[in-house]
């Protein structure tokens, strides 16, 4: 049964193991009234041909990032130029607020929360994807993780029929959640998402061990509990285990390209070689003898 045949029955909360879906009664009435998606009644008071606005929480390290990157590979929209991209991705970092000195000072200390609502300007996100629905090119800066700021640099995003968002509290801002037509959630165990962290930020992010410990025992556990967990429920499919959840990701791929196609007429045709479901082909990729996470 595809996506779109799950979100025709009705208001269900599945979990069979592999993906669980939750769908609200809004969600349903914007599908069932979009019998052409191209013009989907959206449910976030935006209509017509405004672009499909998928959003994608989890904690950090949870794979949110990973899982927008397949999504993209299946579509055939990685490596084409940014210009013709269909799906584009963006990452709530990019609204990092500028801190003030005394707060720049802590965060140099690694004792500033990164993982509190009050460290991102919801504002300025908010109103990015309004600009965005309403079909705007907009300039979306690049986050410099060794700086702990917005860097100088840049990306344009131009408009496309489907935008991702991936961040840890994309859920949390009631006017920015109630923008997105669909929301997924990044569902992976916490020692695994903390093994991952600590290579990734001693790697990419120019941190030591004891800093990055540190941090995430002060800061980043205790906030994913209080505020990003919480936004669990918000979420119209959740995905466990991440982007190791092939099933997840090609079910999420085959519903966003029959939106796609169905909103293609006048445009390129997708390259959707990749879209036949993954064959497992190992263990931890059927969930046999796998890590258990
Ligand atoms: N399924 C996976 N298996 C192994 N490593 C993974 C997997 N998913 C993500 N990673 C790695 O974990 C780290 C965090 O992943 P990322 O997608 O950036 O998470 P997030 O965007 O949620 O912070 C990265 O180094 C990434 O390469
Ligand atoms: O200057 C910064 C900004 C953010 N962080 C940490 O990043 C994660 C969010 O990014 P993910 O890719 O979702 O992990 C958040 O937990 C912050 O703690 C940072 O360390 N420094």
């Amino acid at each position: 049964m595809s996506l779109s045949e799950i979100l025709q029955k009705g208001r269900v909360a599945v979990n069979c193991g592999i993906l669980g879906v939750r769908i609200s009664r809004k969600y349903i009435y914007t599908h069932k009234m979009s019998e052409k998606p191209a013009e989907h009644t959206a449910s976030n008071g935006f209509e017509s041909k405004t672009p499909f606005l998928i959003g994608v929480a989890g904690g950090t390290a949870s794979g949110k990032s990973t899982v927008c990157q397949r999504i993209m590979e299946k579509l055939g929209q990685q490596h084409k130029e940014q210009t013709e991209r269909r799906v584009v991705c963006i990452s709530q970092d990019s609204f990092y607020r500028t801190l003030k000195p005394s707060e720049r000072l802590r965060a140099e200390r690694g004792q500033f929360n990164f993982d509190h609502p009050d460290a991102f300007d919801d504002k300025k996100l908010l109103s990015i994807l309004k600009d965005i629905l309403a079909g705007k090119k907009v300039e979306v800066p690049e986050y410099d993780y060794i700086s702990n700021s917005i860097s100088h640099r840049s990306h344009t995003i131009y408009p496309a029929d489907v935008v991702l968002i991936e961040g840890i509290l994309v859920f949390y801002f009631p006017e920015v959640r109630e923008l997105f037509h669909m929301k997924l959630f990044v569902d992976t165990d916490s020692d695994t998402r903390l093994a991952r962290r600590v290579p990734r930020d001693i790697m990419e992010r120019g941190r030591d061990l004891e800093q990055v410990l540190n941090q995430y025992m002060n800061f980043v556990k205790p906030a994913f509990e209080e505020f990003c967990l919480p936004t669990k429920k918000f979420a119209d499919v959740i995905i466990p285990r991440g982007a190791d959840n092939f099933v997840a990701i090609d079910l999420i791929v085959q519903h966003i390209s029959e939106y796609l196609k169905k909103n293609s007429s006048d445009k390129v045709q997708l390259q959707l070689s990749t879209l036949a479901p993954s064959v497992p082909s190992s263990p931890q990729r059927s969930g046999k003898g796998g890590r258990p996470h």
